[in-house]
């Protein structure tokens, strides 16, 4: 079964389309966006050994003519170097104006690949196959597309729709555990920030979604994507509400900075620590009851997944120094951080004058902790 949500931004309006299989169709959803029979392809190259030859099978069972750049994995490759080297190949392979670029993987190259678009010849347009948990709930939807910088996450980037995101919940089966969990913070994220009954879904059903169940996953995917494209069409640009997708992130942003954007900390880790940290800092400030810091860390404890600085390996800066990083968000408004706060499970706000002292103890006390489990 196919589910389609619908993203209605007037002329860069898309449909996103979820359920298992659609990677075999690619070619004939992606034909009618065309010119020419003919697409590039940005991919990585776990990606493409994986699932590489049922793409290119599928669009050329449409009569598309495809080439591919496949980059390393991981983290390090949504940077300067390899945003070079996608544009240079794109505009090697004389992909125009007209012409569409797919972005085949998870979040690190669906947002370099939707940056590339972005800046290639003023814009060109570019289709999401988003191959991990995360990408299929969160980064191919939306439009945000960029790379990082050692100062901070995504500081170079554009917003730039894509015409169509096609999320084959199949190729979720290949998904390694950790990548999983990963992807499953922004799942749950979206219930702490805006939907309390789905995260008490989630806390029935997420042990059957981590199985592979496929009405599980299509729910999970669904409601997620039903839920950014929401939020996105109300603010597109994120002068405001927008920032509600961001719960946890200016914690784990500079967590990811301070730890080098690598394999000791995943994107969806981060955010898994950062909610649980902006949930503990709205308690603190007497926003919320003590109770939805705990349910939240609860279930990730319960999924067994990374929601305490403590279980980040290796060493990390002060809380000044997470302040300083915290510095370089991009929500920060006359000089002020932007926090994420929450009166309860479901109900997140955007709080732009929050006092940086509890922050400061909160990080401090964090930090403490860690190193007390550490010890022990
Ligand atoms: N643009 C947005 O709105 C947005 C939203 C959320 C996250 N992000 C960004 O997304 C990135 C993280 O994305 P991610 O978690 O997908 O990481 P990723 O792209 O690095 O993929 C994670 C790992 O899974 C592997 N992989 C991908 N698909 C696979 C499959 N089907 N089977 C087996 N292995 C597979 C990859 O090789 C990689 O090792 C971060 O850079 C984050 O900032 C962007
Ligand atoms: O789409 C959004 O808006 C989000 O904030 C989704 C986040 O999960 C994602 O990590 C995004 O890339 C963060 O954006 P940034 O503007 O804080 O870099
Ligand atoms: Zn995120």
């Amino acid at each position: 079964m196919i589910d389609i949500v619908h993203v209605p931004l007037g002329t860069r309006a898309y449909d996103i389309r979820i359920g298992a299989g659609l990677l075999a169709q690619a070619g004939t959803a992606i034909a009618p966006l065309l010119r020419r029979p003919r697409v590039a392809v940005l991919t990585e190259a776990r990606v493409a050994a994986l699932h590489g030859p049922t793409l290119a099978a599928g669009l050329e069972a449409a009569g598309i003519a495809s080439s591919v750049l496949a980059l390393e994995p991981g983290e390090a490759t949504k940077g300067w170097r390899s945003l070079e080297t996608a544009v240079e190949w794109l505009i090697g392979e004389k992909v125009a104006r007209d012409d569409v670029v797919v972005a085949f993987g998870g979040g690190v190259v669906g947002d370099l690949a939707g940056f590339a678009a972005a800046v290639l010849r003023r814009g060109v347009g570019f289709v999401q196959i988003p191959t991990t948990l995360l990408a299929q709930v969160d980064s191919s939807v939306g439009g945000k597309t960029g790379i990082n910088s050692p100062q901070g996450k995504n500081l170079v980037g554009a917003f730039h729709q894509p015409r169509l995101v096609l999320a084959d919940t199949g190729l979720l089966d290949t998904l390694p555990e950790r990548d999983f969990l990963a992807g499953y913070a922004e799942v749950a994220k979206y219930g702490l920030l805006g939907d309390s009954e789905f995260f008490a879904w989630l806390e029935t059903n997420a042990s059957a979604l981590r199985a592979g169940d496929p009405a599980a996953r299509a729910h999970a995917v669904r409601r997620s994507c039903e839920m950014k494209a929401e939020i996105v069409v109300r603010d597109e640009t994120e002068e405001g509400d927008r920032a509600l997708l961001n719960l946890g992130h200016t914690f784990g942003h500079a967590l990811e900075a301070a730890t080098g954007y690598g394999d000791r900390l995943l994107h969806g880790e981060g955010v898994a620590i950062g909610c649980v940290l902006a949930f503990e800092l709205s308690a603190r400030l007497g926003l919320c009851s003590q109770e939805a810091p705990s349910r939240a860390a609860e279930h990730f404890a319960h999924m067994g997944m990374r929601r305490r600085l403590a279980d980040i390996p290796g060493e990390l800066p002060d809380a000044d120094a997470l302040l300083g990083l915290m510095a370089q968000d991009k929500k920060v408004r006359d000089g002020r951080i932007t926090f994420i706060l929450a009166r309860d499970i479901g109900e997140a706000f955007v709080a732009r004058d929050v006092d940086l002292a509890p922050v400061r103890a909160l990080l401090a006390d964090a930090l403490a902790e860690r190193s007390r489990l550490t010890l022990s």
